[in-house]
């Protein structure tokens, strides 16, 4: 068993992967993303790569100075590699929505919020998510955390956004739920009566695409199943 650090404090993205087997321990970068935004000269689906490899890179520091005692027991747990090091993986995200050439990310606010949706209601966005994987070598008796291989990949769908009225969307924005998501909406919540249709996996639009993830894991030369926390 191999242990697994989410670089995310996404209650989606670890939802996605409790669902599937993995116990990841969380790690929150607190990149600061807006500065990496104003200064990126790529499109959006590179925008989100970068943002997603900057939060691994900064949790990777954070691991040098500071393992969690979690992630401690769980390398213990899992016995030490050939050389002493444990194998932990690393998974890092970023969702943004592309709307007209442009990245919509968190609205934060019922105003934004209104705006997005005035602009997007019935008509086709893409929701792009970076993902970034990397296979470290963590020593706690050395406290030492080298990074043995690091990807980024990215994968988009295609949302094909309803049409609320204007009271339902005044509804869904007292919720609040859409100020902390990508694009301010949800598949998989109250905004779920307000998306018509998708075009690509749903995973990508909630947070992190697990087939990409595992192709990343298992080109760096892993078992996927090695990830699950409890394999019988
Ligand atoms: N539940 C849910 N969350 C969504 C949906 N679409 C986007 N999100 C979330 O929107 C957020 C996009 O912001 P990000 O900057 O990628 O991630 P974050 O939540 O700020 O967390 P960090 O990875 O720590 O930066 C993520 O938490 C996604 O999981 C959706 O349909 N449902």
């Amino acid at each position: 068993m191999i242990p697994v650090v989410l670089a995310s404090q996404s209650p989606a993205r670890r939802q996605i992967l409790t669902a599937s087997g993995i116990d990841p321990v969380i790690v929150v970068s607190h990149v600061d993303e807006a500065a990496i935004e104003a200064s990126f000269a790529g499109d959006v689906p590179e925008l989100t790569c970068a943002l997603s490899e900057a939060k691994a890179r900064a949790v990777i520091e954070s691991l040098r100075t500071r393992t969690p005692p979690q992630l401690l027991a769980e390398a213990d747990a899992a016995g030490p590699g050939a050389d002493g090091a444990r194998t932990v993986v690393l998974i890092a995200g970023d969702s943004l929505l592309e709307l007209d050439g442009r990245p919509v990310g968190k609205p934060g606010t019922a105003e934004r919020t209104r705006e997005v949706w005035t602009a997007m209601a019935g008509r086709w966005a893409t929701l792009h998510t970076g993902h970034t994987v990397a296979v470290l070598d963590v020593d706690p008796g050395r406290r030492t955390c080298e990074v043995r291989d690091l990807r980024s990949a990215r994968s988009s769908t295609g949302v094909l956004m309803g049409r609320p009225s204007e009271a339902e969307l005044e509804a869904y924005i007292a919720t609040e739920e859409p100020f902390g998501v990508a694009g301010a909406l949800t598949i998989d919540g109250f905004g779920g009566a307000f998306v018509d249709r998708l075009d690509g996996d749903h995973l990508t639009v909630l947070g992190l695409s697990l087939p990409l993830v595992r192709r990343l894991v298992t080109d760096m030369g892993l078992f996927w199943p090695d990830l699950w926390s409890s394999r019988r």
